[in-house]
């Protein structure tokens, strides 16, 4: 996933008559990387590994194209979702817009993970206790060193502690229907409104059990109608068996809710994947790798 993609035509791979929202559903998903830009590679990884426990999976500098890329996450890419990151040559800020919610890390330590930011000098932007209203988790937020923030949940052990990708939807309703119909993933938490604060969250996610799969947690705001993207995080990528079909079936739910299209599916010499890519009715980026293809590209770089 290193390097800019060429978008190469449609070939439609359906059946005739095939069911492809069944097909979505049964289809081998698992989310496999999100891609934020960072301002400081080394910066950023010290935060990543010191303070939430990460590990460098990989570090590739590309001089010729003037970038760097570091893989961070609590376990092998080959089974866990990762973070990448991006470092572009002489770019050291990024605007993080008010549309991008946060990364979650699910972890048994939450008071000693905020210790060890403070204590390095960054940004706590909750303290550590339940939620307000009378829940029982604790949770609190922190923020990286390009200020995405990052939310540090208590949970017994899990497989996967990259627990959540927060982004932030004006229509929630279209936004869970359209996950649930493009991507086939599964509602994990039903809408939930928090009045108090006055805004509505819900949660999607392959598998049936949000404690143990990582999940696209979807929040709007009461009375929010607009969000900004910055120009930091920049996606989500999920595997898949055949990007052809999964191609058609986003195609399917983009004409009843939004969203379009960008990359039509096909081969990408350059990464050796077959990919094809999106954007949801919200404008928020997808790319859809396959799975055989990612694997194989992940064995040669071992
Ligand atoms: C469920 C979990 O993953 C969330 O992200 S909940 C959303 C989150 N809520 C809070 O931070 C709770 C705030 C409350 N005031 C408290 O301190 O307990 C969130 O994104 N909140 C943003 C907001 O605008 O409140
Ligand atoms: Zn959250």
């Amino acid at each position: 996933m290193f390097l800019s993609l060429v978008g190469l035509s449609m070939e439609a791979r359906t059946t005739p008559g095939e069911d492809l929202s069944e097909w979505v559903r049964k289809d081998n998903r698992r989310f496999l990387r999100a891609i934020i830009r960072v301002g400081n590679l080394d910066r950023t990884i010290d935060f990543y590994t010191e303070c939430l426990g990460m590990k460098v999976l990989r570090r590739v500098d590309f001089p010729e194209n003037r970038y760097s890329v570091a893989v961070v996450g609590f376990g092998p890419e080959d089974s866990h979702f990762v973070i990448e990151m991006r470092y572009h040559y002489g770019v050291d800020t990024y605007e993080i817009g008010t549309g991008f919610g946060e990364f979650g890390i699910a972890t048994q330590d939450v008071y000693g993970i905020v210790e060890k930011v403070r204590a390095k000098g960054g940004i706590v932007t909750r303290e550590p206790g339940p939620i307000a209203g009378g829940g029982t988790t604790v949770f609190a937020f922190v923020l990286d060193p390009d200020g995405y923030p990052i939310e540090i949940i208590d949970r017994p052990p899990t497989p996967e502690p990259l627990c959540q990708i927060k982004l932030l939807v004006t229509d929630l309703d279209r936004a869970i229907n359209f996950y649930q119909k493009a991507l086939g993933m599964n509602l994990l938490l039903p809408k939930f409104d928090v009045t108090a604060d006055k805004y509505t969250i819900a949660m999607v996610g392959y598998g049936s059990n949000l404690t143990q799969t990582t999940v696209v947690e979807l929040k709007s705001d009461f009375n929010v109608t607009e969000y900004t993207k910055g120009n930091g995080y920049e996606q989500l990528v999920i595997g898949t068996d055949d990007v052809y079909k999964s191609a058609e079936a986003v195609k399917i739910a983009a004409q009843e809710l939004g969203g379009k299209i960008i990359r039509p599916p096909g081969p990408i010499p350059k990464i050796n994947a077959k990919i094809t890519a999106f954007l949801d009715p919200e404008g928020w980026e997808t790319v859809l790798v396959d799975n055989e293809d990612y694997l194989k590209e992940l064995q040669k770089k071992e």
